[in-house]
């Protein structure tokens, strides 16, 4: 049986009273894209936090390539690559000297290094830019900086937390094209979360957060109907999406 990329098995969170993670399973399976749509407050950051560990996740499972995450952490948390919403890179330093710096993080030796961060340089069409202070790079080419940080140790799968957020409508689209071109060329998974329906394909699969419930999960033209992703997501949650 082919593990999937990611299982997240009867999860709940709780901020003191607030309820942000309830009963949640969704499962990104090998070398697929999965969307996470949900709108402010839906539980996507939580979510993320958990799998990445920054919570301690209590109740239910999370499976990172076969790998429990409670159990196997170090394992799990090796194959999983993740882009959050703030930067994770130094901006006064080069994309180079960034990378060096997150690939000795994960025990790459120097002479590997060298040979990764030239690979995800290419990956992410950043070569040429790779002596570049990161301040000196555009909003498009920092986030495709921070994606070659997140592939560094060679990941099975990419958490990606509103990767396109504060960038243009061009360097959004190059960002959404970069991820599903590292899926069908390179083979990672990924998990997309976000609050914008334009970014969903119709072949995609799709997880329909709310309220910190999973409302649907299936291929984004199923749960469309026929009927549009707007008009479904408004049927599902009551809300109205970007
Ligand atoms: N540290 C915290 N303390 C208390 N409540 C929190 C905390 N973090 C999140 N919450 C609450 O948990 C719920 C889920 O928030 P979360 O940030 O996970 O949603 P989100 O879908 O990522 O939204 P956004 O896109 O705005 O980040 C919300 O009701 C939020 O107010």
């Amino acid at each position: 049986m082919v593990t999937a990329a990611l299982e997240i098995d009867h999860v709940s969170h709780s901020f003191g009273r607030v309820t942000a993670l309830d009963d949640v399973s969704l499962t990104v399976p090998r070398g697929g894209f999965t969307a996470l749509l949900g709108v402010n407050g839906a539980g996507k950051t939580t979510l993320f936090s958990l799998i990445t560990r920054l919570y301690d996740n209590s109740s239910g499972s999370i499976r990172v390539a076969g790998h429990d995450l409670r159990r196997q952490p170090r394992q799990a948390l090796a194959r999983l690559g993740v882009v959050f919403q703030s930067r994770a890179m130094d901006a006064d330093l080069s994309v180079r000297q960034n990378l060096a710096y997150h690939a000795s993080l994960h025990g790459i030796g120097r002479s590997n290094a060298a040979a990764r961060i030239e690979a995800v340089l290419a990956q992410v069409g950043l070569a040429e830019k790779s002596g570049d202070r990161i301040s000196a790079l555009s909003g498009g080419q920092q986030r495709r900086a921070e994606i070659a940080r997140a592939l560094i140790h060679s990941p099975d799968i990419l958490l990606l937390d509103e990767a396109t957020v504060g960038l243009d409508v061009k360097s959004r689209a190059e960002v959404l094209a970069l991820t599903r071109r590292l899926i069908a060329d390179h083979g990672v998974s990924a998990l997309w979360a976000t609050h914008i329906m334009d970014e969903i394909q119709p072949d995609d699969d799709l997880v329909i957060l709310h309220q910190g419930r999973v409302l649907r999960q299936g291929s984004a033209g199923q749960i469309a109907a026929g009927q549009g992703l707007t008009r479904a997501f408004l049927d599902l949650t009551g809300v109205a999406a970007a």
